[in-house]
């Protein structure tokens, strides 16, 4: 579904990204790693077409993202550290500007409704100012967008960061239930604990370059960090 193949990007003499290839399946969550400047936050601007590779190429269910930038966009939904969303709207109304935007079509209060609360907001809630949101409630209505614009592929730079434990928690269960349903999930993170809990599949990245990759479930959380740290000794 998402698909990076020897992806290379520099900003002048800097080299942000080089030759990083990775793929997604649908059903997959992939947990992405590295310190800051590492080039994830460059490698999801790519999937989302805000920037052209210097060399290789990304592709969104199959179609390069240079080349079909309207149908790439359709497949795919962008969840931000910090979910913007109109402060002075509520939650369901939110979803519902936010859904008609991606799809062209208003859909039912009642069905948007229901999004709101399978993806873990109370009903009184969704019908508050989002400018009384905790961040963990920002993003829950950035996953029922995502729902509500039947996404094929989710991009996340960082979504738990500043959660507390238990929103965090509840976070990685709502990208759990997503892949169930055979969404691609494509996630940056600093943190060791939430990529080994969460992901199925990570990757360790540094200055531009993909140091290692393997399946969440062949390593424990000791040998996780022990790779981790391993990788970004100098
Ligand atoms: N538009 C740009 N022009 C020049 N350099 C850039 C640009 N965007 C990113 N960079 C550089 O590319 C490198 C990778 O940045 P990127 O934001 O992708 O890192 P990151 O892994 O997301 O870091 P963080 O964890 O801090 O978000 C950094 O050295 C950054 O300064």
């Amino acid at each position: 579904m998402l698909k990076a193949n020897g992806v290379t990007k520099n900003f002048n003499s800097h080299i942000a990204l080089n030759n990083v290839s990775l793929s997604v399946t649908g059903g997959q969550i992939y947990c992405l790693l590295g310190a800051n400047g590492a080039g994830k936050t460059t490698l999801i601007n790519h999937f989302l077409g805000f920037l052209k590779p210097t060399s290789g190429e990304v592709l969104v269910n199959g179609k390069n993202v240079m080349n079909y930038p309207l149908e790439t966009k359709r497949d795919i939904a962008y969840i931000p550290e910090n979910v913007m969303l109109y402060g002075v709207l509520t939650g369901l109304e939110n979803l519902e500007y936010f859904s008609a935007l991606a799809t062209g079509r208003k859909k039912p209060k009642d069905l948007l409704m229901k999004l709101l609360t399978d993806v873990g907001l109370r009903p009184e809630d969704a019908v508050r100012r989002v400018s009384t949101y905790s961040k963990g409630m920002r993003q829950k209505v950035g996953i029922a967008i995502a729902m509500a614009k039947n996404a094929k592929a989710l991009l996340l730079d960082e979504p738990t960061s500043g959660l507390d434990p238990k929103a965090a928690n509840e976070f990685s269960l709502l990208l759990k239930k997503a892949a169930e349903n055979g969404v691609a999930v494509f996630t940056t993170t600093h943190d060791l604990f939430h990529a080994k809990e969460t992901g199925n599949r990570i990757g360790i990245m540094r200055s531009g370059s993909m140091l290692a990759e393997f399946s969440s479930d062949d390593v424990s959380h000791t040998d996780m960090e022990t790779i981790y740290l391993k990788n970004m000794r100098d």
